[in-house]
């Protein structure tokens, strides 16, 4: 497998509306979603876009609130309450190929691969088999280009 494109970094918060505010107002942001409900992954999410090399397609910040007292991120927030880098999401041009490798390494992937916020299929990995960094696997919506 070879590496693909940092598609995001996901941050969790507490409050979207107060990171919304900070990449606005600190870091200058002018591209940012609305943000919308992933109810079953128990999460309110936004994107931050930041600028590529020709001043679009760069790689995202997913700002993740969790939504419901038994969201996945509750145990996350409890650990960092101002919140903090959850997760990195790369790009893969073929899931299905991608789990068989991350498989074939006893590498845990964590349940079945599923849509991501991208609307594209995505797998999470155990943070403790990725040297600390939970890790997304995602299809590429661009078909791996
Ligand atoms: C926007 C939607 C998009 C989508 O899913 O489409 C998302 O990105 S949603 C984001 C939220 N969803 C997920 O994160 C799914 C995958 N995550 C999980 O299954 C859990 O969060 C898990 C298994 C990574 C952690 O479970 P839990 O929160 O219950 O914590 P534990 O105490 O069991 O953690 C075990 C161990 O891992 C360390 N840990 C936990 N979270 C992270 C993290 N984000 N990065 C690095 N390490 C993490 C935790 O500290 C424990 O370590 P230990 O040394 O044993 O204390
Ligand atoms: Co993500």
């Amino acid at each position: 497998m070879k590496l693909g494109r940092l598609n995001h970094i996901g941050v969790a918060t507490p409050s979207i509306p107060e990171s919304v505010a900070y990449y606005r107002e600190v870091m200058g942001a002018t591209s940012i979603t609305e943000p919308f409900d992933l109810p079953e992954q128990g999460v309110k999410v936004c994107f931050v876009d930041t600028p590529g090399e020709n001043g679009t397609n760069g790689t995202q910040i997913e700002l993740i609130e969790p939504l419901g007292p038994d969201s996945t991120l509750t145990g996350f927030l409890a650990k960092n309450p101002a919140g903090g880098q959850h997760h990195l999401c790369y790009e893969v041009p073929d899931i299905a190929e991608a789990r068989a490798w991350f498989e074939g390494l006893g590498k845990r992937i964590l349940g079945p691969t599923r849509i991501g916020a991208h609307g594209t299929p995505i797998f999470f990995l155990h943070p403790k088999d990725m040297m600390g960094q939970l890790t997304e696997i995602m299809e590429s919506p661009r078909g791996g280009h």
